[in-house]
């Protein structure tokens, strides 16, 4: 049977004030030192290409000292023809705004944004395996007009109308997920409904059992309230919102367990009782899994018809252009997106 040719992962820019650039050239470097030890001999990791004005890589390549090639390609399937050589750029629109490193510009933005876009095409089209993002600033790119709270719902627009975005960070202590993301506490109450857990824990078993191989996947959801509400003593929500949610999965045959409270399941025993924590807002998920493993987090996108991992943190000006940027959690992105493709592809082929 003939061999099918991997395709590679399409990383993108992130804002270029940040350290997506330092940690994408770092990453590069990674590879090779990985490279030439026995124990990657045979590794079936795929390259990477970053989608990016390639001068900006030059000047990040430059500032920090780094002996990193960068080779143009005009095609991202020429990524492996090239990768042990350099790091393969894939040359965008460029407006030439100024970079400086530490500092989010809404100049940058259109270049921010190109680079998410052709990812995610070219990854649609099959002929890249995943797209793995750097950090946005998100406030510099609503400064530029950017409607989207994030990736996350910017890349389910790109995906097409009915998307469901599922926001999963994962380490290797824990993984999570926010039924709402990127929207004011205040507006937690409202818009937490059973249909939206029901929806979000659907995506999130499904996922887990094809691109994780969990084949009964074990879901724990957070009560919102403290102690899950004290039968109703300190809130209803668990009562006539989360419990009928819970109720409602497993007369559909999913594994799940509460509403628990949110204060006593993350630690180490009670972790071992699910795969996956699901909690009513975004920082009662995050806080546990950036504080378990902070540089071991990945952040995965479920629910898209492609795949998106991406590091958990996010674009640490304080620290741009220094070098002191740890690629620890874009490489377990790098990783991750891999192992999602050939569990879902075999060989990373087209994949919508
Ligand atoms: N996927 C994405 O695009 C994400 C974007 N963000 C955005 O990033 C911006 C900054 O967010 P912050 O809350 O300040 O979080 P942050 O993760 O950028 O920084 C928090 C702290 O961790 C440090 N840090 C972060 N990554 C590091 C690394 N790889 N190596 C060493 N130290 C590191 C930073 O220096 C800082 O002290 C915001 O605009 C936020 O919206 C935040 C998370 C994810
Ligand atoms: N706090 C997680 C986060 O902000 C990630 O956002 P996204 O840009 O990946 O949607």
């Amino acid at each position: 049977m003939a061999h099918k040719q991997p395709k590679p992962l399409a990383m993108t820019l992130g804002d270029p004030g940040g350290i997506g650039p330092e940690l994408a050239l770092k990453a590069w470097q990674a590879y090779q030192n990985a490279s030439k030890t026995s124990a990657h001999q045979g590794s079936d990791m795929l390259p990477f290409c970053l989608i990016a004005p390639a001068r900006i890589i030059a000047q990040y390549a430059d500032i920090l000292a780094y002996d990193v090639p960068l080779i143009p390609v005009s095609d991202i399937s020429q990524t492996s023809d090239h990768f042990a050589n350099g790091l393969p750029v894939l040359e965008i629109a460029d407006n030439g705004a100024a970079v400086i490193p530490g500092v989010a510009a809404a100049k940058t933005a259109y270049m921010v944004i190109d680079s998410i876009k052709t990812a995610v095409d070219l990854t649609r089209k099959g002929t890249a395996s995943a797209v793995v993002t750097n950090p946005i600033q998100k406030s510099a790119l609503y400064q530029a007009g950017f409607s989207h709270p994030g990736h996350t719902e910017f890349l389910a627009e790109l995906a097409g109308p009915g998307t469901i975005p599922v926001m999963m960070l994962a380490n290797s202590k824990l993984r999570v997920v926010p039924l709402t993301i990127h929207i004011a506490l205040s507006q937690v109450q409202s818009a937490l409904t059973t249909d939206v857990i029901v929806d979000l824990s659907r995506i999130t078993a499904t996922a887990l059992s094809r691109d994780f191989g969990l084949v009964q996947p074990r879901l724990a959801i957070a009560g919102l309230n403290p102690h899950a509400g004290e039968d109703g003593a300190m809130g209803h929500e668990e009562q006539t919102i989360i419990t009928p949610a819970i109720t409602r999965l497993r007369e559909e045959g999913y594994n799940v367990i509460g509403p628990l409270p949110a204060d006593t399941m993350f630690h180490e025993e009670a972790r071992a009782e699910y795969d996956v924590a699901l909690c009513p807002y975004h920082d009662q998920a995050l806080i546990p899994v950036k504080t378990l493993d902070f540089h071991g987090g990945v952040n995965v996108t479920l629910g898209l018809p492609f795949i998106r991992t991406s590091p958990d943190h996010g674009t640490a000006l304080n620290i741009a252009g220094k070098g002191l940027a740890r690629a620890d959690s874009l490489m377990a992105a790098l990783k991750i997106a891999n192992q999602m493709a050939h569990n879902r592809f075999g060989t990373g082929t087209k994949n919508d």
